[in-house]
């Protein structure tokens, strides 16, 4: 398996890939173009915000299976795109929030003692103490905008400040806010009391632009704004307009809508502007840990198939995993079942889930059904990640449902399929741990191992049926290592369900649907 490290990773990253048997080139800074013509061999592609994983590059990526983001924003990688080529999105969730934080409050002290200002005249030889005059953060009101996992550790730090933290966070509830000491407010009030405004958002159709003109209006006169979150999220031109009509004290700025800016962006002229270039998660600490985080995820995937905190696809941990592992490989028997019965256009899938799967999300054990349902018409290219969406490509609805109660297994997957004339009802469960088993076929009660090359006979039940089907498998030197006779519940047929040591030809199913007895013969290889 090759990896490709297109932007800076930590050595300690590229280290675990290397250990884990994985084929590493780093090529940093790579166009566009340069990165398109490289990408085609590698099965994983490591990035942080300077590479751009668009659809024209995922087009050419015909062996990817995984982006690993070596940090948080993924607003450089078309999920979308990614998903309906079934290559998994993963970032490091955790590991550069405090740096981040950090960053953003050091800008907020560095702005309002003009400290970057004061090194610069110095080192041109003035001494601007009077021109220089700062601010105390005591006392102050910090707006933050986003209380994720950044936004919470900076009003955190700003309380330890011994400020005021106003919180604006329409997805987490206000008694959450309030629970941790801050205020809750709508934004319109945030930005009317807030002395420094921070923003902690992601970059996406609603953020973009939310900081413009009509929204600097509302702000205090003389607010202060730090962005450390994404450029874009706030208009450039509009800031500048703010900061040179005093409407705005200050703004600190990490991200740029364009990274690196273009030179003649007018804000980089402005005296009033503190600027880093992007360095918020740019920490040894941060750069380590989100490194090692990736690169264990990668190794992880690539080599186990577990998925971890990926954007596109359920995340499964270790544990979760070891008891849902029997259940997934289940559904992808039962998807693969249905393919090879129903032959008919699909129009709809419904899953029920009868018993208690141990808390578990059922996503993944959902998609494997639609994977192995849709991956025996369409090809590999349908894989857990982008099972849903095929699926929803061709028109097929989907219904799951749950439900605590028994029947006859402690856990029961059934699976109805339904086309424009017929309907497949299959289900399944696990016996023990990992015993996979079909327990039902339609109203056929039956008991087999999801496994190898099957035949099931639909025959009238009269003596001699069984033996002849025997002797006709016999004569065609075909030996059977398992047969199940399923009976249809209050019905005159019964099914027979064969596990033969060699697939079963199709002029050997022409010899058994000669006998008189034989309905139907459908093989299956699962
Ligand atoms: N400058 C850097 O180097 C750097 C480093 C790390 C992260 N970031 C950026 O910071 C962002 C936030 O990171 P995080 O780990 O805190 O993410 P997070 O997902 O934990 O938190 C984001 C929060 O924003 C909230 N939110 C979403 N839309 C909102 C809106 N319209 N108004 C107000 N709140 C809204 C969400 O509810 C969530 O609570 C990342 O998406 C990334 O782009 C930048
Ligand atoms: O979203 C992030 O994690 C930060 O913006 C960090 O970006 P970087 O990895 O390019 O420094």
């Amino acid at each position: 398996m090759k990896v490709l490290v297109s932007d800076n990773l930590g050595e300690a990253g590229i280290e675990i890939l290397k250990a884990a048997g994985l084929d590493v080139d780093v090529k940093t800074g790579l166009s566009p173009e340069e990165l398109k013509a490289e990408i085609g061999p590698y099965h994983a592609l490591v990035i942080r915000s300077a590479s751009r994983v668009t659809d024209d590059l995922l087009e050419a990526a015909e062996n990817l299976k995984v982006v690993g983001r070596a940090g948080i924003g993924l607003d450089n990688v078309d999920i979308p795109a990614a998903t309906r080529r079934g290559v998994v999105v993963m970032n490091t969730p955790g590991g550069n929030v405090v740096t981040t934080a950090e960053h953003a409050i050091s800008m907020m002290l560095s702005l309002s003692r003009n400290i970057t200002r004061g090194t610069a005249s110095l080192k041109t030889g003035r001494w601007d103490k009077k021109k220089l005059m700062g601010r105390e953060i005591y006392n102050k009101t910090l707006g933050v905008i986003g209380f994720g996992k950044i936004g919470s550790v900076v009003a955190d730090r700003a309380r330890g400040l011994k400020m005021k933290v106003l919180v604006y966070d329409p997805v987490v509830q206000d008694e959450t806010i309030e629970k941790q000491g801050f205020e809750s407010v709508r934004i319109d009030e945030l930005y009317a009391r807030a002395d420094y405004i921070t923003i902690h958002v992601p970059k996406n159709k609603e953020t973009a632009n939310m900081i413009n003109a009509e929204a600097l209006a509302k702000m205090k006169d003389g607010v202060m704004l730090i962005n450390c979150a994404r450029g874009g999220i706030v208009d450039e031109e509009a800031l500048y307009d703010a900061l040179e009509s005093g409407k705005m004290a200050g703004a600190a700025l990490d991200v740029f809508a364009q990274e690196p800016p273009p030179a003649d962006l007018r804000l980089l002229q402005s005296e009033k502007v503190i600027l880093t270039p992007h360095l918020g998660a740019s920490t040894f600490e941060a750069q380590t840990n989100v490194a090692v985080a990736v690169a264990n995820q990668i190794v992880e995937y690539l080599k186990h198939n577990n998925v971890v905190n990926a954007v596109n696809v359920p995340s499964i941990s270790g544990q979760a995993l070891e008891q849902l592992g029997p259940f997934i490989r289940l559904a992808e028997k039962m998807g693969m079942l249905h393919a090879q019965f129903m032959t008919e256009q699909l129009k709809e899938i419904n899953i029920l889930y009868n018993g208690d799967f141990f808390g578990y999300d059922l996503m993944p054990v959902t998609s494997a059904f639609i994977q192995g349902l849709l991956s025996y018409r369409l090809g590999a290219e349908v894989n857990a990640v982008n099972a849903h969406y095929i699926a929803k490509e061709h028109g097929i609805k989907i219904t799951e449902s749950s439900s605590p109660e028994t029947t006859d297994f402690l856990h029961m997957i059934t699976t109805k399929i339904t086309g424009p004339e017929k309907t497949l009802t299959v289900a399944g469960t696990v016996f023990g741990k990992s015993d996979p088993r079909i327990v039902r076929i339609d109203d056929f009660r039956i008991e087999i191992i999801p496994k190898g090359h099957l035949a099931l006979i639909h025959n009238l039940d009269e003596p001699g049926a069984i033996g002849s089907i025997g002797t006709t498998l016999g004569d065609h030197g075909i030996n059977i290592s398992r047969m199940q006779v399923g009976l249809e519940e209050g019905g005159e047929h019964n099914i027979i369900l064969l596990r033969t040591d060699t697939p079963i030809s199709q002029n050997v199913v022409d010899a058994l649907m000669a006998l008189p007895k034989v309905i139907s013969v459908r093989t299956m290889e699962l």
